[in-house]
């Protein structure tokens, strides 16, 4: 007879507490949905994927709490990242798993789970804000914040992780980047310059283009000139109500990452800035699908948790992202023959270069 004792496939995945987990209240009030296993079931799994991207989390923002970043960590910080990306993809698709119940079979057991709801979940809320998403951010309900709206319970949970955002992180890494003064090579005066001169230069041809209508003429121009106004804010460190939420020095030199991202040292630091952008982009995406999948099951009801239902859902998707400016960067690239060259001391600092200073 096996020892009781000896690891087996059941004992090392504790499969026999996992599998007494699911109650549903249907059956409690004897009456059983079917589809109610199904809705138990999908809310686990996203709260197992929930778990291992804290768990990566935590590793990737305690290497990148050092000061400097050590060389070595950069490379497991960008795989990190990338695999908290895939189990986001998953986490998209998965809803289509839910979406085989009919709203009539989730009406079957919907009233039962009053004043339930996903928005509660905390692990989801210590993504969110572990990844930056601040209170004061975040659309209000009946005016009062997500915090106010949580059990005392829930909120003392979230409360009790008050580790920096990874936003944070961002900005004091990028702030820290070399080369974008090095020595009397100066990035921000020679870029400005020429980010400028592009801006004029499409503002001119849009003004001059006799193929447009007029009302988008001025549509064209205006965009333009909000674009170099938001270019000119990074330039005033004071500037009130600037659109950007991340330091001026940070944006500049995520700019710089980008613009010269094919030089060796630059390119794991390009990874990072796009592995958040992939980031990001799946949790909006994450946000907008069960937005949808909320409208196709219950329509334009409001949600048991107390929110107006799919349009707050759909108002968060926009509201609650948290790289925003990585993306908006790009408003301000320049194709490689407009950038300002890069003097050969630079260049050569930027390179592998095995043994030579
Ligand atoms: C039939 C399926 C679902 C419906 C009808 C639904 C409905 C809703 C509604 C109406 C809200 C807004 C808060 C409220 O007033 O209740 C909400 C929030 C939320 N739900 Fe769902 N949900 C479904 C499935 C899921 C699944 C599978 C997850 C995965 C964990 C989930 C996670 C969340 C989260 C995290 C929030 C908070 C979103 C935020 O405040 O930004 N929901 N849900
Ligand atoms: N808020 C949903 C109910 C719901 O989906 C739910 C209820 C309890 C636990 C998790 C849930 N999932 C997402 O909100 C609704 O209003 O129908």
């Amino acid at each position: 007879m096996a020892e009781p004792s000896r690891l087996s496939y059941g004992r090392y995945l504790k499969v026999d507490a996992l599998l007494a987990c699911q109650e549903p209240e249907s059956a409690r009030a004897g009456a059983p949905a079917h589809d109610e296993m199904l809705f138990i079931i999908v809310h686990q799994a996203y709260e197992l994927w929930f778990k291992q991207i804290l768990h990566e989390l935590d590793r990737i923002q305690s290497d990148f709490a050092a000061s400097p970043v050590a060389d070595e960590h950069l490379g497991r910080i960008v795989a990190g990242l990338s695999r908290i990306h895939e189990i986001l993809k998953l986490l998209v698709v998965q809803l289509d798993v839910l979406e085989t119940m009919t709203p009539a079979g989730f009406l079957e057991f919907r009233d039962l789970l009053t004043p339930a709801s996903g928005f509660q979940s905390v692990q989801f809320r210590l993504i969110e804000t572990r990844l930056g998403l601040s209170d004061p951010r975040r659309i209000r309900i009946d005016d009062q914040s997500m915090r106010e709206r949580l059990a005392p319970e829930d909120r003392e949970k979230l409360d009790a992780d008050n580790k920096p955002s990874l936003l944070g992180q961002l900005d004091a890494w990028l702030a820290r980047t070399p080369f974008v003064a090095l020595g009397d090579y100066n990035f921000r005066e020679s870029y400005r310059a020429a980010v400028i001169a592009a801006l004029k230069r499409d503002a001119t041809s849009v003004g001059s283009d006799p193929s447009l209508p007029e009302t988008q003429r001025q549509a064209d121009a205006a965009a333009i000139e909000k674009a170099l106004a938001q270019f000119q804010a990074l330039f005033e460190p004071d500037a009130a109500n600037s659109p950007w939420r991340m330091t001026a020095p940070a944006i500049e030199a995520a700019l710089f990452i980008a613009l010269y991202r094919d030089m060796p040292v630059l390119q794991l630091p390009f990874r990072l800035l796009q592995s958040l952008m992939d980031i990001d982009e799946t949790l909006t995406l994450w946000r907008l699908r069960h937005a949808l999948m909320v409208e196709r099951m219950i329509g334009v009801r409001p949600g048991t948790g107390g929110s107006s239902g799919s349009g707050y859902l759909r108002a968060t998707a926009e509201r609650h992202r948290i790289f925003f400016d990585l993306f908006q960067l790009s408003t301000y690239l320049l194709a490689a023959r407009d950038l300002p060259p890069l003097p050969e001391n630079v260049r050569r600092r930027m390179g592998f270069s095995y043994g030579e200073a």
